[in-house]
């Protein structure tokens, strides 16, 4: 059996496999349900929270928050919102300058959407991750809170933390001399179409395989559209209400921490260009792409120089629109139909709707393969692999000095950008595991330190390594064919003529290509595919997870 070489660098550090197939055997989230389903009722209504967490940042068509309207609403009780900052949380998941920024942005104009509508946002501080359990409690238990509403998160540390809490409710009101009050704490599915762990195979299992998974959401949309309803904002508090919450109001809203601050106010205000924070510019960007982009989205998505996609995974993932909002409205391009298939939708369209679908299955793996966010690959085997320790190869991939030019284009704009395209996202990945043979969880962490969409679940399961090495020449000249993505990000390279921009360094004679001042190619793209190949074979072989 292959044994695991010892990570040395932090990034690297996680379980064991076997630890690994314990967890999904006990599924943090089935813990969660078990603890959800012993609550008792806190008898009474007092004031009822929703807790927003970095995922679901609006007002609009957020499921946790509109029950807990409702519910406030019904009961004639005041409704106050909280979120929990935790800078060792951005530390510890190495979220970006730009994502944090972002995530802080969307919190202000949040505030200022509820304040309008009488409901405070307080927002709580947690300086480490010991801390997030006992802050939250704290803040509900001192603020006379029966019921706390809030939306899942999939991942294994929030369900913990999740746990945690329900664990702290339900022992407290088993304990007779307990003083505290008790609270009740309901969780809401709000990132997905598809409750994520809902689609099984035709044995009971989650469905891990994307056409099958495609295939079967597809089916259950156009037999349910309503699963694509929205829900409203909160109505306003009652005059009442807001006297009783006066306190609450104008909390100050976060600053990213400082160890994930712009270098400058330069890169700030070009970063904050490209991704205007909010719902209203989020709804904007959707509809200039519904009505420019969509058509064309089929034969125009894999060209990165032509921009086509519509730039809103940075919303879907801080959730300022939701999955449904942006379904709602393609539906009405589809002439109010939810048949979002092939045969129901043009190829842009239904193209389109089959990204939207990877972001759902990811949701339902992260949920019911929890190991996949323990730094772990779905492919356990694949944690037996002997990375190579290529320091100045990992560099050059991280600055864009490869010598390979649609690699190292994609790499210049994933710094300038905060955001990197599709098809570049596969390239640079593949060569960083493959062609140099780096742990790709380096390059799965740089990903979440530089992006401002970062995902857990899209991020690790786009990072999924795999047999498969992409040629970034024949990439680049199906892709890019006129070189004009390469030639944006490379300014080496503006003025190379032809299909030598693809391989300059095989295609001009020895004089042109030194006046380049771009390098020649690191590793010889043929023979690393070799070595990787035989090198996955021969450490996988007897690997037993
Ligand atoms: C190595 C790698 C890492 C990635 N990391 C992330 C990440 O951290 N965050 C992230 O949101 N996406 C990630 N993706 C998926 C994809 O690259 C981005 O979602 C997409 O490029 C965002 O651009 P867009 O909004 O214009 O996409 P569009 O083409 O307009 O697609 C619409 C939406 O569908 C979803 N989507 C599109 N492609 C995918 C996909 N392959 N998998 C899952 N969802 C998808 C996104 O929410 C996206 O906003 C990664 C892909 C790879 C190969």
């Amino acid at each position: 059996m292959s044994k695991r070489k010892e990570p040395s660098h932090p990034e690297l550090h996680h379980p064991s496999t076997k630890r690994a197939k314990d967890v999904d055997a006990h599924t943090p989230y089935d813990q969660l349900a078990t603890c959800l389903a012993s609550q008792q009722s806190p008898g009474e209504t007092r004031n009822i929270l929703h807790w927003f967490r970095s995922k679901d940042l609006r007002i609009h068509d957020n499921r946790g928050l509109n029950a807990a309207a409702t519910f406030a609403k019904e009961s004639h009780a005041p409704l106050l919102c909280a979120y929990l900052n935790c800078p060792a949380e951005f530390r510890n998941h190495g979220t970006s300058p730009a994502r944090t920024d972002f995530i802080c942005e969307n919190l202000g104009l949040t505030k200022s959407e509820l304040e309008d509508l009488d409901i405070p946002l307080v927002f709580l501080e947690a300086s480490e991750r010991a801390d997030l359990v006992p802050t939250i409690v704290k803040f509900i238990r001192g603020n006379n809170i029966s019921h706390v509403f809030a939306n899942y998160e999939y991942e294994v540390d929030e369900l913990r933390r999740d746990i945690r809490i329900l664990e702290e409710v339900n022992n407290a009101s088993s304990d007779s001399d307990s003083h505290c009050a008790g609270f009740h704490v309901s969780l809401h599915h709000d990132q997905t179409v598809m409750e994520p762990g809902t689609m099984l195979t035709g044995a009971g299992k989650p469905m891990k395989i994307f056409t099958p998974y495609h295939k079967a959401w597809l089916a259950e949309v156009k037999a349910n559209p309503g699963l694509l309803d929205t829900v409203p904002p909160p109505s306003k508090n009652s005059p009442k209400a807001k006297k009783a919450l006066q306190s609450f109001f104008g909390s100050q809203v976060p600053t990213p921490p400082e160890e994930t601050q712009f270098s400058c106010e330069q890169e700030r205000s070009q970063i904050r260009k490209l991704w205007p924070p909010g719902h209203h510019a989020a709804i904007q960007r959707l509809n200039e792409f519904l009505n420019d982009k969509l058509a064309d989205y089929a034969v125009t998505r894999s060209n990165p120089a032509k921009n086509s996609t519509s730039r809103l995974s940075a919303y879907l993932s801080a959730g300022v629109i939701s999955v449904r909002e942006v379904l709602s409205e393609v539906r009405k391009h589809n002439s109010g139909s939810a048949d979002f298939s092939s045969r129901g939708a043009d190829a842009g369209l239904s193209g389109w709707v089959r990204e939207l679908v990877f972001r759902e299955l990811y949701r339902q793996t992260t949920m019911t393969t929890p190991h996949t966010a323990m730094n772990l690959p779905q492919n356990l085997k694949f944690d037996f692999v002997q990375w190579e320790n290529d320091e100045e190869g990992y560099d050059r991939w991280e600055n864009g000095t490869l010598g390979v030019p649609f690699v190292d284009a994609g790499m210049r704009q994933i710094k300038a950008e905060a955001y990197m395209h599709n098809r570049l996202r596969m390239n640079v990945s593949s060569y960083l595991y493959c062609n140099l043979l780096v742990d790709y969880r380096r390059g799965e962490r740089y990903f979440a330190e530089t992006l401002i969409d970062w995902d857990l679940n899209n991020n690790t399961q786009g990072w999924e390594p795999s047999y498969t090495v992409f040629n970034p020449v024949s990439q680049a000249e199906k892709n890019d064919p006129g070189g004009e993505y390469i030639r944006q990000w490379i300014p080496e390279l503006r003025n190379v003529k032809g299909k030598a921009v693809f391989d300059p360094y095989h295609r001009l004679d020895k004089k042109e290509f030194d006046k380049l001042g771009y390098p020649e190619p690191y590793v010889d793209w043929h023979e690393t595919k070799q070595r990787a190949l035989e090198r996955f074979k021969s450490n996988m072989k007897d690997a037993e997870p």
